[in-house]
């Protein structure tokens, strides 16, 4: 089934803070949506809104033409939302490969008998590796987890959502903290999997060069409200994005990078 999501005057309050104010949108396979705003603009909120770690005072989050604003993160997960994992919730003194190994039984489910798991398992191992390749971690297959540096530990979280097959990708700065040597190998794999017809990409991202690099769509919080959405050429050529970005003397473009 073609995936489709949508989120309906989704708001929430904190007090009598309004973090995300009747945000409506609908994302399409195919595409790659930056979600784009200042400090505090609510991007992160809306984020968890989506994939459940919070849920709306009022509006609806929709998959598939089902409201999921109530269903718990696991739900969500289940129903093929996929947010980038914390390293805290792994095996730590596991290996690299078994955690994405792990990761790919999850999805596979246990269903199977007992020898054609068995035989299963060099497939699932072939799989975790070719994860571990597209993120450049091969290297690193054999060491546990606690003992990867920031940047790879990074990537590591990139490589099981991968495994995990989710039909939403979510990624939140995905490359936060890493050199400029190893971000390409998370922002070719994001390329990659935009590519691919039947998946919907969602990207909370602060720099430009990575917006401009990714980005079908641009949707620009401010102040938890959606100010802009339309193609990057548009949306950061607008008055309004402009002016939130660079204050009232809104300069060249090229100032935004
Ligand atoms: N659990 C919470 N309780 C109270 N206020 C919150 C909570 N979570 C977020 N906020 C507030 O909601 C607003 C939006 O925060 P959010 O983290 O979503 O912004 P953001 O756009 O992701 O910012 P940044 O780019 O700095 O990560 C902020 O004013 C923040 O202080």
């Amino acid at each position: 089934m073609t995936v489709s999501l949508s989120l309906s005057d989704l708001t929430i309050r904190f007090g009598g803070h309004v973090a995300v104010d009747a945000v409506s949108a609908t994302f399409r396979p195919g595409e790659l949506t930056v979600i784009v705003g200042p400090n505090g603009a609510g991007k992160t909120t809306c984020f968890n809104l989506v994939s459940g770690q919070l849920k709306p005072t009022s509006g609806q989050v929709m998959l598939d033409g089902r409201d999921i604003s109530n269903w718990s993160p696991a739900a969500r997960a289940r129903a093929g939302i996929g947010r980038a994992f914390q390293l805290t919730s792994l095996f730590p003194d596991l290996s690299v490969l078994e955690n994405v190994r792990l990761a790919v039984q999850a999805r596979e489910g246990q269903g199977a008998s007992l020898w054609r798991r068995a035989r299963a398992l060099t497939a699932l191992r072939d799989e975790a590796l070719q994860h571990l390749a597209d993120v450049r971690l091969t290297d690193m297959a054999q060491l546990p987890v606690s003992a990867l540096p920031h940047g790879d530990q990074r990537k590591l979280e990139v490589a099981l959502l991968a495994a995990m097959r989710p039909r939403v990708f979510m990624f939140d700065e995905p490359t936060a903290g890493m050199s400029v040597d190893e971000a390409p190998a998370i922002l070719d794999l994001i390329a990659r999997i935009k590519g691919d017809p039947d998946r919907i990409v969602l990207l909370v991202e602060h720099k430009m060069d990575v917006v401009r690099a990714l980005a079908d769509r641009i949707i620009v919080l401010h102040n938890g409200a959606l100010v802009a959405d339309g193609p990057p050429d548009e949306v950061m050529a607008l008055p309004v994005v402009r002016e939130i970005y660079l204050g009232a003397d809104a300069a060249a473009p090229e100032a935004m990078a």
